[in-house]
Protein backbone atom coordinates (compact mmCIF):
# COMPACT_ATOMS: atom_id res chain seq x y z
CA UNK A 1 0.00 0.00 0.00
CA UNK A 2 1.57 3.61 -0.91
CA UNK A 3 0.68 5.99 1.52
CA UNK A 4 -0.06 9.96 0.41
CA UNK A 5 2.72 10.42 3.83
CA UNK A 6 5.24 8.41 5.77
CA UNK A 7 7.22 10.16 8.54
CA UNK A 8 9.73 7.03 9.46
CA UNK A 9 11.40 8.43 12.70
CA UNK A 10 11.92 12.05 11.77
CA UNK A 11 13.67 14.01 14.26
CA UNK A 12 14.68 18.17 14.40
CA UNK A 13 17.52 19.30 16.22
CA UNK A 14 17.55 23.42 15.29
CA UNK A 15 21.13 24.65 14.99
CA UNK A 16 21.47 25.88 18.10
CA UNK A 17 20.94 22.34 19.53
CA UNK A 18 17.10 22.96 20.38
CA UNK A 19 15.49 18.81 19.85
CA UNK A 20 12.64 19.94 19.15
CA UNK A 21 11.14 16.68 17.11
CA UNK A 22 12.20 13.44 18.26
CA UNK A 23 11.38 9.88 16.83
CA UNK A 24 7.91 10.87 15.11
CA UNK A 25 6.35 8.09 13.06
CA UNK A 26 3.40 8.53 11.05
CA UNK A 27 1.76 6.64 7.98
CA UNK A 28 -1.58 8.58 6.50
CA UNK A 29 -3.56 7.73 3.94
CA UNK A 30 -5.06 9.37 0.84
CA UNK A 31 -7.91 11.70 1.97
CA UNK A 32 -7.27 11.59 5.96
CA UNK A 33 -7.59 14.45 8.15
CA UNK A 34 -4.98 14.11 10.32
CA UNK A 35 -4.50 16.83 13.21
CA UNK A 36 -1.21 17.63 14.95
CA UNK A 37 -2.19 18.78 18.54
CA UNK A 38 -0.19 19.82 21.94
CA UNK A 39 0.83 22.92 23.78
CA UNK A 40 2.99 25.95 23.12
CA UNK A 41 6.42 24.81 21.86
CA UNK A 42 6.01 20.98 21.35
CA UNK A 43 6.99 20.61 17.69
CA UNK A 44 3.84 20.13 15.54
CA UNK A 45 5.27 24.01 13.50
CA UNK A 46 8.24 22.27 13.22
CA UNK A 47 6.69 19.29 11.93
CA UNK A 48 4.82 20.40 9.36
CA UNK A 49 7.59 22.51 8.16
CA UNK A 50 9.47 19.50 7.72
CA UNK A 51 6.58 18.19 6.17
CA UNK A 52 6.55 21.19 3.69
CA UNK A 53 10.41 21.66 2.84
CA UNK A 54 10.69 25.28 4.61
CA UNK A 55 12.76 23.26 7.15
CA UNK A 56 15.91 20.94 6.58
CA UNK A 57 15.07 17.21 8.33
CA UNK A 58 17.96 15.96 11.00
CA UNK A 59 16.78 12.48 11.06
CA UNK A 60 15.03 9.83 9.43
CA UNK A 61 12.71 9.83 6.35
CA UNK A 62 10.32 11.70 4.90
CA UNK A 63 8.27 9.63 1.51
CA UNK A 64 4.96 11.13 -0.12
CA UNK A 65 3.22 8.59 -1.92
CA UNK A 66 6.07 6.60 -1.85
CA UNK A 67 9.10 8.99 -2.98
CA UNK A 68 11.66 10.38 0.15
CA UNK A 69 11.23 13.60 0.03
CA UNK A 70 14.27 15.15 2.59
CA UNK A 71 15.89 16.95 -0.57
CA UNK A 72 13.18 17.95 -2.49
CA UNK A 73 12.82 21.53 -2.53
CA UNK A 74 9.49 23.04 -0.92
CA UNK A 75 8.21 24.30 -4.34
CA UNK A 76 9.36 20.18 -6.11
CA UNK A 77 7.17 18.67 -3.76
CA UNK A 78 3.37 17.81 -3.73
CA UNK A 79 2.28 19.90 -1.28
CA UNK A 80 0.75 23.52 -0.16
CA UNK A 81 1.07 25.15 3.27
CA UNK A 82 -1.62 27.45 4.82
CA UNK A 83 -0.40 29.90 7.50
CA UNK A 84 -1.63 31.65 10.34
CA UNK A 85 -1.59 34.90 9.03
CA UNK A 86 -2.72 33.44 5.56
CA UNK A 87 0.13 35.38 3.96
CA UNK A 88 -1.49 37.18 1.22
CA UNK A 89 -0.13 40.21 -0.97
CA UNK A 90 -2.64 42.81 -0.03
CA UNK A 91 -2.28 44.93 -3.37
CA UNK A 92 -3.29 41.98 -5.28
CA UNK A 93 -7.00 40.98 -6.07
CA UNK A 94 -8.61 37.85 -4.41
CA UNK A 95 -7.79 36.22 -8.17
CA UNK A 96 -3.70 37.06 -8.92
CA UNK A 97 -3.67 36.11 -5.10
CA UNK A 98 -5.33 32.63 -5.28
CA UNK A 99 -3.48 32.15 -9.19
CA UNK A 100 -0.14 33.52 -7.89
CA UNK A 101 0.89 29.70 -7.30
CA UNK A 102 0.05 28.61 -10.88
CA UNK A 103 1.99 31.39 -12.47
CA UNK A 104 5.27 30.53 -10.63
CA UNK A 105 4.50 26.95 -12.16
CA UNK A 106 4.37 28.63 -15.23
CA UNK A 107 0.76 27.53 -16.77
CA UNK A 108 -0.64 29.16 -19.27
CA UNK A 109 -3.10 31.89 -18.62
CA UNK A 110 -6.33 30.19 -20.40
CA UNK A 111 -5.13 27.01 -18.05
CA UNK A 112 -4.72 29.55 -15.21
CA UNK A 113 -8.07 31.49 -15.45
CA UNK A 114 -9.97 28.10 -15.49
CA UNK A 115 -8.44 26.39 -12.59
CA UNK A 116 -8.76 29.92 -10.64
CA UNK A 117 -12.07 30.27 -11.83
CA UNK A 118 -13.20 26.53 -10.69
CA UNK A 119 -11.50 27.25 -6.75
CA UNK A 120 -12.86 30.26 -6.47
CA UNK A 121 -16.45 28.71 -7.17
CA UNK A 122 -15.99 25.86 -5.10
CA UNK A 123 -15.46 27.92 -2.16
CA UNK A 124 -17.68 30.52 -2.93
CA UNK A 125 -15.53 33.83 -3.69
CA UNK A 126 -16.61 34.57 -7.63
CA UNK A 127 -18.26 37.57 -6.37
CA UNK A 128 -14.71 39.37 -4.69
CA UNK A 129 -12.96 37.59 -7.05
CA UNK A 130 -11.67 41.44 -8.47
CA UNK A 131 -11.55 42.76 -4.67
CA UNK A 132 -8.11 43.35 -2.37
CA UNK A 133 -8.03 41.12 0.15
CA UNK A 134 -6.81 43.98 2.93
CA UNK A 135 -10.94 45.08 2.91
CA UNK A 136 -12.24 42.15 3.15
CA UNK A 137 -13.15 39.79 6.35
CA UNK A 138 -11.10 37.38 8.66
CA UNK A 139 -13.22 34.69 7.09
CA UNK A 140 -13.69 35.62 3.61
CA UNK A 141 -9.37 35.56 4.19
CA UNK A 142 -9.26 32.36 5.21
CA UNK A 143 -11.49 31.10 2.54
CA UNK A 144 -8.58 32.89 0.03
CA UNK A 145 -6.15 31.68 1.27
CA UNK A 146 -7.03 27.50 1.57
CA UNK A 147 -8.42 28.42 -2.37
CA UNK A 148 -4.69 29.48 -2.93
CA UNK A 149 -3.63 26.57 -1.21
CA UNK A 150 -6.03 23.78 -3.23
CA UNK A 151 -5.45 25.87 -6.73
CA UNK A 152 -2.41 24.03 -7.19
CA UNK A 153 -3.89 20.14 -7.03
CA UNK A 154 -1.89 19.74 -3.87
CA UNK A 155 -1.59 15.85 -2.73
CA UNK A 156 -1.64 17.01 1.02
CA UNK A 157 -2.52 20.52 2.18
CA UNK A 158 -0.77 21.53 4.96
CA UNK A 159 -2.47 23.80 7.29
CA UNK A 160 -0.94 25.75 10.67
CA UNK A 161 -3.51 27.03 13.20
CA UNK A 162 -5.82 28.50 9.82
CA UNK A 163 -8.54 29.52 12.21
CA UNK A 164 -6.46 30.57 15.00
CA UNK A 165 -7.41 34.88 13.71
CA UNK A 166 -10.82 34.12 13.83
CA UNK A 167 -13.84 34.68 16.40
CA UNK A 168 -15.22 31.79 18.43
CA UNK A 169 -18.34 31.75 15.99
CA UNK A 170 -16.94 32.23 13.00
CA UNK A 171 -14.05 29.41 13.97
CA UNK A 172 -17.34 27.22 13.89
CA UNK A 173 -18.80 28.23 11.02
CA UNK A 174 -15.82 27.77 9.11
CA UNK A 175 -14.90 24.02 10.82
CA UNK A 176 -17.93 22.64 9.45
CA UNK A 177 -17.19 23.91 5.95
CA UNK A 178 -13.14 22.99 5.76
CA UNK A 179 -14.49 19.35 7.44
CA UNK A 180 -17.12 18.99 4.16
CA UNK A 181 -14.98 20.67 1.48
CA UNK A 182 -11.91 18.16 2.80
CA UNK A 183 -14.41 15.25 2.13
CA UNK A 184 -15.50 16.38 -1.26
CA UNK A 185 -11.82 17.03 -2.61
CA UNK A 186 -10.73 13.89 -1.03
CA UNK A 187 -7.38 15.90 -0.30
CA UNK A 188 -4.71 14.98 2.53
CA UNK A 189 -5.16 17.54 4.89
CA UNK A 190 -2.38 17.90 8.23
CA UNK A 191 -3.50 20.65 10.30
CA UNK A 192 -2.02 22.05 13.42
CA UNK A 193 -4.16 23.46 16.15
CA UNK A 194 -3.31 23.89 20.27
CA UNK A 195 -7.08 23.87 20.58
CA UNK A 196 -8.38 20.29 21.01
CA UNK A 197 -12.08 21.40 20.71
CA UNK A 198 -11.48 21.69 16.99
CA UNK A 199 -8.75 18.65 16.32
CA UNK A 200 -11.70 16.71 17.81
CA UNK A 201 -14.55 17.89 15.51
CA UNK A 202 -12.27 18.10 12.71
CA UNK A 203 -9.58 14.95 12.46
CA UNK A 204 -9.97 11.27 11.39
CA UNK A 205 -7.05 11.07 13.79
CA UNK A 206 -5.51 13.05 16.48
CA UNK A 207 -1.52 13.18 17.14
CA UNK A 208 -1.18 14.38 20.29
CA UNK A 209 2.62 15.83 20.86
CA UNK A 210 4.37 16.57 23.96
CA UNK A 211 8.05 17.92 24.41
CA UNK A 212 8.73 16.93 20.57
CA UNK A 213 7.36 13.41 21.13
CA UNK A 214 4.18 11.79 20.02
CA UNK A 215 2.24 10.54 23.17
CA UNK A 216 -0.51 8.65 20.76
CA UNK A 217 -2.15 8.66 17.66
CA UNK A 218 -5.92 7.54 17.70
CA UNK A 219 -9.02 9.02 16.28
CA UNK A 220 -11.20 11.59 17.99
CA UNK A 221 -13.51 9.37 19.85
CA UNK A 222 -10.55 6.88 20.50
CA UNK A 223 -8.12 9.26 22.06
CA UNK A 224 -11.24 10.47 24.39
CA UNK A 225 -12.22 7.77 25.50
CA UNK A 226 -8.80 5.45 25.65
CA UNK A 227 -6.22 8.19 26.73
CA UNK A 228 -2.40 5.83 26.30
CA UNK A 229 -0.41 7.97 28.67
CA UNK A 230 -0.71 9.89 31.41
CA UNK A 231 -0.15 13.25 29.49
CA UNK A 232 -3.16 12.59 27.18
CA UNK A 233 -5.17 11.37 29.95
CA UNK A 234 -4.79 15.13 31.51
CA UNK A 235 -4.58 17.24 27.89
CA UNK A 236 -7.76 15.54 26.39
CA UNK A 237 -11.02 16.02 27.83
CA UNK A 238 -11.80 16.06 31.51
CA UNK A 239 -10.49 13.53 33.43
CA UNK A 240 -9.84 12.52 36.82
CA UNK A 241 -6.15 10.59 37.22
CA UNK A 242 -6.14 8.29 40.07
CA UNK A 243 -2.50 6.83 41.24
CA UNK A 244 -2.24 3.02 42.62
CA UNK A 245 -0.85 -0.07 42.22
CA UNK A 246 -2.11 -3.35 39.74
CA UNK A 247 -4.04 -5.63 43.01
CA UNK A 248 -5.12 -8.71 40.06
CA UNK A 249 -7.95 -8.46 37.56
CA UNK A 250 -11.82 -9.43 37.63
CA UNK A 251 -12.56 -10.21 34.20
CA UNK A 252 -11.82 -7.73 32.02
CA UNK A 253 -11.60 -5.51 34.88
CA UNK A 254 -8.69 -4.65 36.58
CA UNK A 255 -8.65 -3.89 40.06
CA UNK A 256 -6.40 -0.72 40.83
CA UNK A 257 -5.44 -0.35 44.88
CA UNK A 258 -5.70 3.44 45.41
CA UNK A 259 -4.89 5.81 48.55
CA UNK A 260 -8.94 5.92 48.38
CA UNK A 261 -9.97 2.16 47.98
CA UNK A 262 -9.93 -0.31 45.67
CA UNK A 263 -10.79 0.98 42.03
CA UNK A 264 -11.62 -1.12 38.42
CA UNK A 265 -11.25 0.35 35.17
CA UNK A 266 -10.00 -1.28 31.78
CA UNK A 267 -6.36 -1.71 30.93
CA UNK A 268 -5.89 0.35 27.48
CA UNK A 269 -4.00 -2.54 25.76
CA UNK A 270 -1.46 -5.17 27.57
CA UNK A 271 -0.46 -4.63 31.37
CA UNK A 272 1.70 -5.88 33.39
CA UNK A 273 0.43 -8.09 36.16
CA UNK A 274 2.00 -5.55 38.92
CA UNK A 275 3.52 -2.40 39.05
CA UNK A 276 2.43 1.53 39.39
CA UNK A 277 -0.44 2.63 37.27
CA UNK A 278 -3.01 5.23 36.59
CA UNK A 279 -6.70 4.62 36.53
CA UNK A 280 -8.23 7.55 33.88
CA UNK A 281 -12.00 8.47 34.76
CA UNK A 282 -13.52 10.60 32.43
CA UNK A 283 -15.66 13.51 33.46
CA UNK A 284 -19.18 12.00 32.09
CA UNK A 285 -18.54 8.68 33.30
CA UNK A 286 -19.00 9.67 37.28
CA UNK A 287 -22.17 9.27 38.54
CA UNK A 288 -23.12 10.73 41.61
CA UNK A 289 -25.46 9.42 44.33
CA UNK A 290 -26.65 10.63 47.56
CA UNK A 291 -24.97 9.18 50.52
CA UNK A 292 -26.00 5.85 51.47
CA UNK A 293 -27.89 4.53 48.48
CA UNK A 294 -24.99 2.46 46.67
CA UNK A 295 -24.54 0.21 49.89
CA UNK A 296 -27.46 -1.48 48.53
CA UNK A 297 -27.48 -1.85 45.15
CA UNK A 298 -23.27 -3.06 45.79
CA UNK A 299 -22.00 -0.24 43.65
CA UNK A 300 -18.38 -0.86 42.63
CA UNK A 301 -16.07 1.96 42.41
CA UNK A 302 -17.63 3.66 45.03
CA UNK A 303 -15.96 6.43 46.37
CA UNK A 304 -17.22 8.77 49.18
CA UNK A 305 -17.08 12.65 48.38
CA UNK A 306 -18.48 16.42 49.42
CA UNK A 307 -19.95 18.51 46.87
CA UNK A 308 -18.29 21.32 46.89
CA UNK A 309 -19.81 23.92 44.12
CA UNK A 310 -22.56 23.28 41.93
CA UNK A 311 -23.51 25.03 38.75
CA UNK A 312 -26.12 25.09 36.08
CA UNK A 313 -24.80 26.42 32.64
CA UNK A 314 -27.41 26.75 29.95
CA UNK A 315 -28.42 22.61 29.59
CA UNK A 316 -25.02 21.31 31.44
CA UNK A 317 -24.65 20.42 35.33
CA UNK A 318 -21.38 21.26 36.57
CA UNK A 319 -20.44 19.52 39.59
CA UNK A 320 -17.04 20.12 41.74
CA UNK A 321 -17.01 17.50 44.52
CA UNK A 322 -13.99 16.62 46.71
CA UNK A 323 -12.43 13.42 47.95
CA UNK A 324 -11.80 12.33 50.93
CA UNK A 325 -7.79 12.52 49.76
CA UNK A 326 -8.35 16.37 49.50
CA UNK A 327 -8.44 15.42 45.91
CA UNK A 328 -11.28 17.90 43.70
CA UNK A 329 -13.22 15.92 41.27
CA UNK A 330 -14.64 17.72 38.25
CA UNK A 331 -17.97 16.26 36.94
CA UNK A 332 -20.77 17.13 34.40
CA UNK A 333 -24.26 15.80 32.92
CA UNK A 334 -26.98 17.08 31.56
CA UNK A 335 -29.06 18.81 33.96
CA UNK A 336 -31.96 16.28 32.97
CA UNK A 337 -29.33 13.97 35.16
CA UNK A 338 -29.14 16.20 37.95
CA UNK A 339 -31.58 19.10 38.12
CA UNK A 340 -30.61 22.33 39.71
CA UNK A 341 -29.71 22.10 43.35
CA UNK A 342 -30.21 18.23 43.29
CA UNK A 343 -26.66 18.19 45.31
CA UNK A 344 -26.25 21.69 46.92
CA UNK A 345 -22.31 22.52 48.36
CA UNK A 346 -21.73 20.29 51.49
CA UNK A 347 -23.45 17.64 50.74
CA UNK A 348 -22.14 14.42 51.10
CA UNK A 349 -22.51 11.79 48.04
CA UNK A 350 -20.52 9.12 46.62
CA UNK A 351 -19.35 8.53 43.37
CA UNK A 352 -19.47 5.48 41.25
CA UNK A 353 -18.41 4.66 37.57
CA UNK A 354 -18.94 1.64 35.22
CA UNK A 355 -15.26 -0.39 35.24
CA UNK A 356 -15.91 -0.08 31.44
CA UNK A 357 -15.37 3.34 30.86
CA UNK A 358 -12.70 3.67 33.06
CA UNK A 359 -9.07 3.14 31.54
CA UNK A 360 -5.88 1.78 33.47
CA UNK A 361 -2.60 3.01 31.78
CA UNK A 362 1.08 2.27 32.61
CA UNK A 363 2.17 5.31 34.73
CA UNK A 364 4.88 6.08 32.66
N1 LIG B 1 14.00 28.52 14.28
C1 LIG B 1 14.16 27.95 15.48
N2 LIG B 1 15.37 27.90 16.09
C2 LIG B 1 15.52 27.31 17.29
N3 LIG B 1 14.53 26.73 17.98
C3 LIG B 1 13.29 26.76 17.45
C4 LIG B 1 13.04 27.37 16.18
N4 LIG B 1 11.71 27.24 15.89
C5 LIG B 1 11.18 26.57 16.94
N5 LIG B 1 12.11 26.30 17.87
C6 LIG B 1 11.93 25.56 19.14
O1 LIG B 1 11.49 24.24 18.82
C7 LIG B 1 10.49 23.79 19.71
C8 LIG B 1 9.23 23.45 18.94
O2 LIG B 1 8.67 24.63 18.38
P1 LIG B 1 7.39 24.61 17.42
O3 LIG B 1 7.21 25.98 16.91
O4 LIG B 1 7.53 23.52 16.44
O5 LIG B 1 6.23 24.25 18.44
P2 LIG B 1 4.66 24.33 18.28
O6 LIG B 1 4.13 23.11 18.90
O7 LIG B 1 4.30 24.57 16.86
O8 LIG B 1 4.29 25.60 19.17
P3 LIG B 1 3.15 26.74 18.96
O9 LIG B 1 1.84 26.08 19.22
O10 LIG B 1 3.51 27.75 20.01
O11 LIG B 1 3.31 27.26 17.55
C9 LIG B 1 10.31 24.91 20.71
O12 LIG B 1 11.12 24.63 21.82
C10 LIG B 1 10.80 26.14 19.98
O13 LIG B 1 11.29 27.11 20.87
Amino acid sequence: MIFDLELNSIGKVYDNGTPAVTDFNLSVTKGEFIAFLGPSGCGKTTTLRMIAGFETISSGDMLIRGERMNDVPPQRRPTSMIFQNYALFPHMSVRRNVGYGLEVKGLSKADREAKVDRILATLGLEDIAERKPEKLSGGQRQRIALARGLVVEPDILLLDEPLGALDANLRKAIQNELKLLQKSLGVTFIFVTHAQSEALALSDRIVVMNQGRVEQISPPHQLYTRPNTPFVAQFIGRNTVLSGEVAGNDGEDVMVATGIGMLSGRANGTLASHGRVNLVVPAEAIEVNAAGRGMLTGARNRVDARIERSEVVGHIAHLTARLQDGRVVSLEAHVDKYRPGAFPAGSHVFLSWNPAEATVIPAH
